[in-house]
């Protein structure tokens, strides 16, 4: 196991857990719902997640959607990640997106819908400059190094 970092939690509603790592080794400690949702096809919700966080100073969390939820229902994080800020002190919530063009889901309260991942962050000290230094890359990009051909792509009625 790597470093440890101690993060101070508040349980905003005393009948839900506080985050868990399934399992040693694992990036990511599952956050659960703390109301009902219901998400109908293409639709999104801001799921309250019943806690508050305080991490240190260079310290963020990131909230991921759970591969699960994205593989089963076609549930993930409009946002993904979600960034949380060292300084906020409000609730955590999820910001879930059905992605399904046909299904509704239906989320428990207490069901995990998301895991936090807390990280070390850097600063950026920004230094303008009218010419940045050559590289391999360049400005290449958005797919410049190709294995795109062979993927189907087409539009239903098309
Ligand atoms: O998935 C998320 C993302 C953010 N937050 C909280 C913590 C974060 O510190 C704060 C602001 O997030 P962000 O900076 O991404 O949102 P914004 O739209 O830029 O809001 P603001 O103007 O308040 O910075 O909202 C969450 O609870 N869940
Ligand atoms: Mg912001």
């Amino acid at each position: 196991m790597g470093d440890k970092v101690d993060v101070l939690i508040k349980r905003l509603d005393p009948g839900l857990p506080v985050p868990e790592y399934a399992h040693a080794g694992d990036a990511g400690a599952d956050l659960v719902a703390a109301v009902d949702v219901e998400l109908p096809p293409g639709e999104r919700a801001l799921v309250p997640t019943g806690i508050a966080i305080a991490l240190p100073d260079g310290y963020a969390a990131f909230i991921h959607p759970r591969s699960g939820l994205g593989a089963k229902f076609g549930v993930t994080i409009v946002n993904a990640p979600g960034t949380v800020d060292a300084g906020y002190r409000g609730e955590i919530k999820v910001t879930l997106l059905n992605t399904d063009p046909r299904d509704t889901v239906r989320l428990s309260r207490g069901d995990r819908i998301a895991q936090m991942v807390v990280q070390r962050v850097e600063r950026a000290v920004f230094h303008e400059v009218t010419e940045l230094p050559g590289s391999a890359r360049g400005a290449d990009g958005f797919g410049s190094t190709g294995g795109y051909r062979d993927i189907e792509h087409s539009r239903e009625g098309a």
